[in-house]
């Protein structure tokens, strides 16, 4: 397969906005995109904006950002500029490569990629998944992909489950924790805005410092926590019966459901 260098975005809502961000602030050419999504009015200064797949032509690369529910309605109307030298990417939560495979079938590979809004900041974790890919273009898409932050090739399809409960629904998770530590700011006498500043900035800050330690989550827990201090008094609350890690467990249990549910329901319509 060739390099990869013109890619067309098929919608370019949240998800695929930031890709597309993460990618231009890391030094990408904007004139090697195009975007297809009537939603918009504009793209970023030197994307091409288009109304509809062009009638000639192939990219690349397709990246394919709309809603799952949106696959059977959209896969036809730009099916033509897919070939067999176009890489078809997917973000698409719960639509399996054969699901891809059954709409897309004159493409040259196929990759699921499960990445984060953190993309625009080149900070997300991006799984990803393909069991077609030469070499080359595998090198190619991981180097593609590192510019958002860093390239996870999973072992199996079927680990896009848990990794989209955990790395894709995930910014979700921690926005609701910042929400609720703000809130409860507030509960125990702080002023609201001043706790939401503050509760932003010390999960930053804490995130921050774990990703350059070396020591685990766990350790440096222990290691804020003074023996009889304050923050055991507080960690005890969150461990008493284990209701920390029985929430988390539950909430990701619910997301890989509902991804496997997807999947079932996609592969039945395709
Ligand atoms: N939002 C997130 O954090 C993540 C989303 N995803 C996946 O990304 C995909 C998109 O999700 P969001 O960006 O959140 O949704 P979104 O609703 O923000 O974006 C979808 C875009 O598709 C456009 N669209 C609708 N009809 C179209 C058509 N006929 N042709 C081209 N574009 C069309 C819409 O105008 C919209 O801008 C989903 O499949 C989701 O599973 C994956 C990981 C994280
Ligand atoms: O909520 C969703 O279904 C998508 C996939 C991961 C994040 N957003």
């Amino acid at each position: 397969m060739k390099t990869i260098d013109a890619i067309l975005f098929v919608g370019l809502g949240n998800m695929a906005g930031a890709i597309l961000d993460g990618w231009l602030a890391s030094g990408l050419e904007p004139g090697r995109f195009s975007a297809i999504d009537p939603g918009r009015e504009s793209a970023p200064d030197g994307v091409t904006l288009l109304p509809e797949a062009p009638a000639q032509g192939e990219f690349d690369l397709v990246m394919f950002g709309v809603k799952p529910q949106l696959l059977d309605a959209v896969a036809p109307t730009v099916e033509h500029v897919v070939g067999p030298e176009t890489v078809l990417m997917s973000m698409l939560a719960g639509a399996p490569v054969s699901t891809l495979r059954e709409h897309f079938p004159r493409a040259g590979a196929f990759v699921r990629l499960m990445p984060n809004l953190a993309a625009a900041i080149g900070a997300s974790p991006c799984g990803l998944w393909s069991d077609d890919l030469d070499d080359e273009t595998r090198a190619g898409i991981t180097r593609l992909v590192d510019r958002l932050g860093s390239a996870e090739w999973l072992e199996s399809e079927e680990l896009f489950h848990p990794f989209t409960a955990l790395a894709g629904s995930g910014p979700g998770y921690v926005y609701r924790f910042i929400e609720t530590l703000a809130r409860a700011g507030a509960d125990v006498g702080l002023d609201p805005g001043q706790a939401e500043r503050m509760a932003v900035q010390m999960v930053e800050g804490a995130a921050r410092l774990a990703a350059g330690a070396k020591a685990s989550p766990g350790e440096l827990a222990r290691r804020v926590a003074s023996p009889g201090g304050t923050t055991q008094a507080g960690l005890d609350v969150l461990d008493d019966g284990d209701a920390m890690r029985t929430l988390m467990r539950e909430c990701l249990q619910a997301a890989r459901d509902r991804s496997v549910e997807m999947a079932g329901k996609s592969s039945k319509d395709g």
